[in-house]
């Protein structure tokens, strides 16, 4: 079956909405990435959806609950084996803590959404969940 993801697996990254704000994470590793900011999220295991994906990661890294709402079109690719797909998700329950992965949080408004250094993979995903904040 084609997944259009030509063999490579997926990197899931959640843009958590709430309040009209978007939550941004900064991860600790691996050195390369430490500093930078990301949507949080990670690997989809096998035989999981990529929605499913999500909501595991976000429970496990950041104590919250959330629905994920629908996927942003495109793909980034991270590496040979590695696929960014980014869905958007609403917040259901929790306040996020950094829990695992991450060392720092923030809820950006729209005109704050590039105060952060977003990994370069994340950006056009940012700007596209940006535009639907901003209604
Ligand atoms: N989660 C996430 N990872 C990203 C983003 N952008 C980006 O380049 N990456 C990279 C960083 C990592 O090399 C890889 C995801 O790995 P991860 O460490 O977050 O995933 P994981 O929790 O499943 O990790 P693991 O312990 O199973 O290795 O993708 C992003 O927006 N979100």
């Amino acid at each position: 079956m084609d997944d259009g993801t030509n063999g490579r697996r997926v990197v899931v990254g959640g843009a958590v909405c709430d309040k009209g704000r978007l939550l941004a994470a900064r991860r600790t590793a691996p050195p390369a990435l430490a500093g930078r900011w990301e949507l949080p999220g990670g690997k989809v295991e096998p035989g999981e959806r990529v929605d499913e994906a999500l909501v595991r990661e976000l429970r496990e890294e950041l104590g919250i609950e959330v629905e994920p709402v629908a996927r942003v079109a495109g793909e980034w690719p991270l590496t040979q084996e590695l696929v960014l797909h980014v869905w958007r998700a609403r917040l259901l329950a929790g306040a996020p803590r950094p829990l695992q992965d991450h060392d720092e949080l923030r809820w950006l408004a729209p005109d704050e959404a590039f105060d952060v250094d977003w990994l370069d993979q994340d950006r056009p995903a940012v700007a596209a969940v940006v535009e639907t904040l901003k209604g």
